[in-house]
């Protein structure tokens, strides 16, 4: 039967990048997604804002929402401090095993935890399965309008603290506004758009920066 675009995403990394060279992988993507296939990876210029803010909050507990092909989860795990890992949540088995060789390829697998399941079933269960406290920092990418529902389970699991930063994905396309509305008027949290575009096209996008203020 006919591959699945991961599957070619997969291929193209195993062909063009080099075994143990994050940076080569990440390239090897965007390459593919601007020639061949546009995929929904955070892409070049929203992943250098990504890349910006993991650096500087130097997060020492990293949790991400929708692994999807595992192109963040590469450029998040390659600027981890050693002995530092992150976890990623993925419910399609078939984009984890894609995510599970793509990071792999990259050489980080020992960087990251990648689960398969709802984040609805797993956030309740990460204090006790994984031993963390509370997240430095998070990124969502996974189905936008579960943005508000997952960042309200959080605050009920007591995830956060004061300090932790939360950054989400396609806040303008395709959208997030009730997440944006809550986190943007909550005293809870301050909030900052970071204005880019769409992956690989030129239309308007961009990430929301949250600090979670206790
Ligand atoms: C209910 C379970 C929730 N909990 C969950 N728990 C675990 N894993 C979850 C959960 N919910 C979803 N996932 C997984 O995360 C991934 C889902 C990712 C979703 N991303 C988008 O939809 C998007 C669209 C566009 C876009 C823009 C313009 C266009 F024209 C077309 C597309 C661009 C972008 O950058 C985008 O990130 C993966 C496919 C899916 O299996
Ligand atoms: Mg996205």
């Amino acid at each position: 039967t006919r591959s699945t675009r991961p599957q070619r995403m997969l291929k193209a990394v195993q062909k063009n990048a080099t075994k143990g060279n994050p940076q080569s992988v990440i390239s090897a993507i965007d390459y593919f997604c601007k020639n061949s296939e546009w995929a929904m990876n955070v892409g070049d210029e929203k992943g250098s804002i990504l890349d910006s803010v993991v650096t500087e909050v130097n997060p020492s507990t990293v949790l991400e929402l929708g692994t999807y092909c595992g192109y963040s989860t590469v450029r998040i795990a390659r600027l981890l401090s050693p002995g530092t890992k992150l976890i990623t949540l993925e419910f399609n088995p078939a984009y984890a095993t894609v995510a599970r060789q793509i990071i792999a390829y990259a050489g980080l697998q020992d960087k990251v935890t990648l689960v398969e399941g709802s984040s609805a079933d797993l956030i309740p269960q990460i204090k006790e399965r994984f031993g963390i406290t509370t997240f430095d920092f998070i990124f969502l990418d996974h189905w936008k309008d579960r943005y508000l529902p997952d960042i309200k389970l959080f605050e009920e699991c007591g995830l956060l603290r004061k300090g932790s930063v939360l950054l989400a994905d396609n806040v303008i396309c395709p959208g997030a506004p009730e997440y944006l509305e809550y986190v943007r008027n909550s005293p809870r949290y301050e909030s900052r758009y970071y204005p880019a575009h769409l992956e690989y096209t030129k239309a308007e996008d961009g990430l929301e920066k949250s600090v979670f203020l206790g």
